[in-house]
This record gives C-alpha cells, structure tokens and sequence, in this order.
C-alpha cells in the first residue's frame, strides 16, 4: 500500500524527529537524498549545468544543500534566489563552499540548464506560485531541462490536490518522509511527474490520510472460489439498469459482473432481449428486483431512465437489506434520505458532474477540490463513494484513509465504461467484499483492463469488459 499523509501530520512528525537530532541533520538527509536521485537522472554528473529556484524557506534549503553536492561531483551549480534575503544560509555557504554560484540572469542560466531543480515552496507553500517564480516558468519550460521538484511541485496544494494557477510541472518528485495527498491526486499528480519518496526516518501514524492498493494489497483482496465454493459463494449480482432507450447500459453492466468472478447475474428491467441475446447465462427476470430471487448485491441506475419504472426499480432496490452500488441515473433519482437510513452498505460512483449534483456545488468545485469533496459527499449520505476521474478515489462512511486509485488511465473516458465498473464493483460486493475494497478494488482492475485492452491504441467500453479476466490474471500473477 501506498500511504500518503498530510502537512500537519508530517509538521508533527518532522518536530519529534528534529528534537532528537542534531540541527540540519534532517535537512542534510533530505540533500543527499535528493542530489542521489538527481545524479541517477542526470546520468553522468560531471559536467552538467543544474539551476537551482531557491525559495525563501526549508524548501529552498533541500535545493541548496542539494546542489551543493551536486556541485562537489563536478556539476556547474547556479542558484536564482527568489527570495533573496531570506534564502537558506546554511544552505547558500554550503553551495559557495563547493563552487557553486548565485545566478545574476535568471533566465539565461535557466536556458542553459539540463536540470532545474524547484525549491520554490515545499509543504510551507500557501497560494500558488507568486508573480516572480511564475515568469520563470516560460523560461524553464523552453530549456527543455529535466524538472525535478523538491518534496513537490511548487504552486500545487499538498493536502488537497489543488493546482492553484501557474505551478511548476516536473518531470520528477522527490518526496521526503511520506508522500504527500496532493502527488496522488488530480489535478495536482500529473505536474509531479514520476515520484520518488526518500525515507527520512519520520515516525508516521498507523492509519494514512491516503492510500493507493499496489498490486499485491489488490491480489489479497480479490475473492477466490474454493473447490467447494457454489455460485452463491461466489456471489449473485442483481443489476437493475437499461431502459427501452438506452438497453446497452444493462448490456455493458451485465458484462462487467459476469467477467469479474461473479457465481450468476441476475437482471431486471426491459433490456432484457438485448441481455440474453449478448449473454445466455445472465438470468432474466420481470417483475421487480424484489421478486427477482436471491441476490447478495445490487447494482443500480446505468441507463435507468428517469420514468415511472426507473424510479420504482431504484426505490425498491435501495430497500433491500443487502450491499447495494448506485450508478448514473440512480444517483439523479435517489432519495438523499433513504440512502442515509440504509443499514447495509451503499456504494454511490458518481463522476464530478454527478457529485456536483448530490453535493449541491458547482462541478469546477468538485474538480479542484476531489478529496474534500469525496470525503463531504460519504459523509453526508452515509456511503462508501467512489468519485470519479483520472485518479478515482474511493471513500468510506466512517471515515479513515481515502483510496486513491493509480491504474487510471485516459482511455477509460469512453461512453459504456462506467457501466462496465459499475458491473464489476457489484460483482466484487456479491463475493463479500466491503464497500470501499469493492470500489477501490474494481476501479484498479478497470484501469488495469482498459490499459491492457488499449495498448496504446483507442477501445470501446466492450473491450475493456472483455478485458478484466486478463487484468485479473495480472494482477495474481
Ligand atoms: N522541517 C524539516 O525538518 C524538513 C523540511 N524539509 C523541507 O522543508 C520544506 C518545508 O519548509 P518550510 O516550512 O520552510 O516551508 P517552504 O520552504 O515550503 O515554504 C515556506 C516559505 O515560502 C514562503 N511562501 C509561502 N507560500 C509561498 C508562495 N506561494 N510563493 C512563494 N513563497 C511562498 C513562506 O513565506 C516561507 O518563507 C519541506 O517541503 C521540505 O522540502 C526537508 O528538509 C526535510 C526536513
Ligand atoms: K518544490
């Protein structure tokens, strides 16, 4: 698992290591982390021109003692200061002392660099970059050095994710102590670039403010049959979803749950023709969900349709006693007060219009603010939910770590994909699977398919269907 936690905690954390530390040791741990990685960047260090953007505080410092090593091995080292009077000294007579200079034309150095090294802000930072450091950035994008940011990008918000204006965009983090929420959530992780923790001996709580599954958390989670196991061992999905106008949402919903270990799938609702013309072992049924037989999940609202029978197939789903995942239409039409009064788990997967909707904000505000948002709308509607986009995240009722899922993937923004997940997650709920393991758990194998489907090339929401058996084997290796 990948853990991430945020500024306060590693505030606290950074105090209690410090006091049993010798003064700069912690910084001087942070530099040769750094310089280590940005050696194993440059390839060859001896030779190479590093520019150093050196803010006013501890960030500034990282950079300085950095390039100071950097400088030691032979690199030409130039420091912009951007806060002149109040830049690290220890920092700036370390780099002096070594041969390296304080830059007296910021962007002609900058266009000479074949790396820079950002020591705007770290985790001190407030606002986004100030006028000073972002005319800098023209500069540093046209050089075409490797950005390599120091704890992370400067401009970026560390906790929420936020990109607030102008931020540096890097092409590699090194991150000190822990990662920080912001490296793993959109929009601020695609500036990051590829990110590198260095272990700085910080004592960290037991439970993160963030998590990210890694392969193995996902290979523990996925249910496996037993030799004994019968189908509803395995798990009966219930999916409630279609209508005469949009038959291929059930079409795509049922896909996703037969391929994702589910014993059967049962469906209800009038794309049944399309259903059992596609897939013979679905089990069809009329009537409602209620009388459908036994099922141990339900999923509901992919092309549901907002008419009478739409509303009655979600009202009476969301009355039964067992897990139940609302998609799409379903989140327009459910009552926000039958959700919250549910007794067993709920899963909402809204994306961030559908968020806005439930949260009563602008979609910009889900957008910008991801963490805040899932965080607001479990909460408020006593639901595991899972938000999504670029960086799926996943949250749960009661609190605790929010799932951050990292095998995203452009090629899932596709009409039908969200069908497909809404199909697989429920199909991970019948096993038994709680609600925010089902959700981060479908979101990392639908990623997984859909790279694996696109190889780079374009796919259609059936193809990552057809896909998830493979993500699987993947994934259990
Ligand atoms: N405290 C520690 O023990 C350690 C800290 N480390 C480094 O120290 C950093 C935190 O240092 P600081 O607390 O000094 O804070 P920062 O260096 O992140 O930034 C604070 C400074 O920047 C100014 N500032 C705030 N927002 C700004 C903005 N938008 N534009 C320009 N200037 C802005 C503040 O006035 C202050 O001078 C970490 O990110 C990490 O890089 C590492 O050396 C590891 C150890
Ligand atoms: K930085």
């Amino acid at each position: 698992m990948r853990t991430a936690f945020g500024v306060e905690t590693v505030r606290t954390a950074e105090r209690e290591l410090m006091a049993r530390l010798p003064e700069g040791a912690l910084m001087q741990r942070a530099a040769a982390g750094l310089a280590a990685a940005c050696a194993e960047l440059l390839g060859r260090v001896y030779g190479k021109r590093v520019v150093l953007l050196v803010g006013g505080g501890d960030n500034g410092g990282d950079a300085l003692y950095a390039g100071a090593r950097l400088a030691r091995r032979g690199a030409g080292v130039t420091a912009v200061l951007l806060a002149p009077e109040r830049a690290h000294e220890g920092g700036l007579k370390a780099l002096r002392a070594a041969g390296g200079r304080v830059s007296a034309a910021a962007e002609r150095d900058i266009a000479g660099a074949d790396l820079v090294l950002d020591g705007i802000v770290g985790i001190g930072g407030k606002g986004g970059l100030r006028p000073a450091a972002a005319q800098l950035m023209g500069a540093v994008r046209e050089s075409g050095a490797l950005v390599v940011a120091v704890d992370l990008p400067s401009g970026v918000e560390a906790d929420t994710g936020e990109v607030l204006g102008d931020a540096v965009r890097a092409d590699a983090t090194v991150t000190f102590g822990t990662y920080k929420p912001g490296l793993l959530i959109d929009p601020a992780r695609e500036r990051a670039g590829a990110v590198r923790l260095i272990d700085i001996g910080l004592g960290l709580p037991a439970v993160p403010e963030l998590e990210a599954l890694q392969y193995a958390d996902v290979a523990a989670l996925l249910p496996v049959p037993g030799a004994s196991s019968d189908k509803y061992r395995r798990g009966v999905v219930g999916i409630a979803a279609g209508s005469a106008r949009y038959p291929g949402a059930a079409v795509l919903a049922v896909a996703g749950a037969l391929r994702s270990g589910a014993g059967a799938v049962r469906y209800v609702g009038p794309a049944a023709d399309a259903v059992i013309a596609r897939f013979p072992e679905a089990l069809v049924h009329a009537g409602p969900p209620s009388r459908a037989g036994r099922v141990q999940a339900w999923v509901v609202g992919p092309g549901l349709g907002d008419d009478a029978h739409g509303r009655e197939q979600l009202r009476d789903v969301l009355a039964a006693d067992v897990p139940v995942l609302v998609d799409a239409d379903g989140l327009r039409l459910a009552d926000p007060e039958v959700v919250r009064a549910r007794t067993a788990p709920t899963l909402l997967t809204p994306h961030a219009g559908e968020a806005a909707a439930l949260l009563g904000v602008e979609r910009s505000e889900v957008e910008a603010g991801r963490l805040a948002a899932v965080r607001r709308l479990a909460a408020e509607y006593r639901a595991a939910v899972l938000l999504k986009g670029a960086t799926t995240l996943v949250a749960g009722p009661e609190g605790g770590p929010v799932r951050v899922n990292p095998t995203g993937t452009s090629w899932l923004a596709t009409a039908g994909s969200g069908d497909v997940l809404a199909g697989l997650a429920g199909a991970l709920l019948a096993a038994g699977l709680t609600a925010v393991d089902a959700g981060s758990v479908g979101a990392y194998l639908h990623g997984l398919a859909a790279r694996l489907a696109a190889q780079g090339a374009p796919v259609g929401a059936q193809d990552v269907a057809a896909a998830i058996p493979a993500a699987w084997r993947d994934v259990r290796g």
